[in-house]
């Protein structure tokens, strides 16, 4: 068999996506060095961005795979070595785009990324399961989907996808997001903070920069879509959001119970009145299907927070805003969906056909399928002189 030809190897190379930032090693000069001997070995180092890179085992893996599939290579010998300050900086001046200046390129007037703020009047309500299904759900149609866990209080998404204890790697002043096994990267205000269990204590010029790093400083690349989520209730977060993401699109989540629907209505609200689309309503432990009737072929659903609450959330504000705003599903209380969360294994990607994920995946589609409409969206005119 012929040895294999340089342009072969650097083909195979460019097949090879660096796992954080997503785009080929080759474009972003990781590849340092490739010498192919005589009897078919290839020789090579690939720089990885920082020292102690959590995924360099990916990295190594994927090389190897990548050059040992060109037809006449006999072994792979790979070295991993690490960028100097120099190659750190041209690399993000390349992801820049040779832009000096941080911007939110998902508020940028032809940004192709649909934004969903997933919004709850109380905590507890299931507003972070609702966000991890619903990316992951997109990321299942194909979609290049990150998340952004804005939750203050209560920032448990890195734990429902299985990254908890991941940090992400910092390039300069440029930051990755952290991927996750199902495609989905995600970046967490928790990620933020020196240590995991220290409070976050801050007002609202602080969040207020947290957030604004999250979406600026944060290395996105192209996202179909980017999945928020959010603090309970209407504070300064959610006003920074207004602010910096006037386009994003609401999904408000409530439980079936009065006293959750009245304060969700205020969450809502409160995106109108920052100019934000609510594009539907997420009604959250609906019901228990009840396991005895099951059993005996039978259905029966226990209600056991009540009814109508996502409904009265939906007709409350349709009426308020004058356009329609559906409820886009019911999820059921299921133990399955708890228990992955907590294993870092959600339920659309466990048991997509069971009651919840199916409504999961039902929701994603009917929010993926939507075009953007522009009732109660700020367009950005400035209204003509009455003389
Ligand atoms: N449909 C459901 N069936 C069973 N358990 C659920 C369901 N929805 C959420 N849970 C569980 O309820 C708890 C709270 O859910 P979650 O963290 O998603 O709520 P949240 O509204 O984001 O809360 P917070 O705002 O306090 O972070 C979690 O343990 C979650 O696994």
């Amino acid at each position: 068999m012929s040895t294999p030809t340089l342009e072969q190897v650097n083909a195979a190379l460019a097949t090879v996506n660096d796992p954080e930032i997503k785009r080929p090693i080759t474009e972003l000069g990781m590849v340092d060095r490739v010498e192919i001997g005589a009897d078919g070995t290839v020789s090579l180092t690939v720089l990885l961005t920082v020292a102690g890179c959590p995924l360099k085992d990916t990295i190594n893996r994927d090389v190897t795979a990548a050059v040992s599939r060109v037809a006449g290579v006999t072994g792979v010998d790979l070295q991993l070595g690490v960028m100097s300050d120099e190659q750190r900086s041209a690399m993000r001046d390349t992801l820049r785009g040779g832009q000096a200046q941080r911007e939110i390129t998902f508020a940028q007037p032809g940004s192709l990324t649909k934004v969903y703020a997933i919004a709850s009047g109380k905590g507890g309500v299931g507003k972070s399961s609702v966000t991890v299904n619903l990316a992951l759900a997109l990321a299942g149609q194909g979609l290049k989907v990150g998340i952004v866990d804005a939750d203050i209080y209560g920032h448990s998404i890195p734990a429902m996808l299985g990254v908890a204890d991941m940090r992400p790697t910092q390039v300069d002043d440029l930051i990755m997001p952290v991927p996750t096994e199902s495609g989905v990267s995600v970046i967490s205000i928790g990620m933020l903070k020196p240590r995991r269990d220290q409070v976050v204590a801050w007002r609202g010029p602080m969040l207020d920069r947290a957030l604004v790093q999250m979406l600026a400083d944060v290395y996105w690349g192209d996202l179909d879509a980017l999945v928020l989520d959010l603090p309970p209730g209407t504070g300064d977060m959610a006003i920074s959001l207004g602010q910096h993401l006037p386009n994003a699109e609401f999904v408000v989540v409530t439980t079936p119970q009065e006293a959750a629907a009245e304060v969700a209505e205020r969450a809502g609200t409160m995106a109108s009145m920052m100019h934000q689309r609510v594009i539907g309503v997420v009604e959250n432990m609906s019901y228990l299907p009840c396991p005895h009737c099951e059993a005996e072929g039978k259905e029966h659903r226990l209600e056991i927070f009540g009814s109508g609450g996502g409904a009265r959330v939906a007709q409350t504000l349709s009426q308020r805003f004058g356009y329609d705003v559906p409820v886009l599903g019911t999820i059921p209380i299921d133990v399955a969906l708890r228990e992955g969360g907590d294993a870092g294994a959600p339920i659309v990607t466990t048991a997509p056909q069971s009651p919840a994920g199916a409504e999961f995946l039902k929701i994603a589609s009917t929010i993926s399928g939507r075009g953007r409409g522009l009732a109660g969206m700020q367009l950005g005119l400035t209204p003509a002189n009455r003389f």
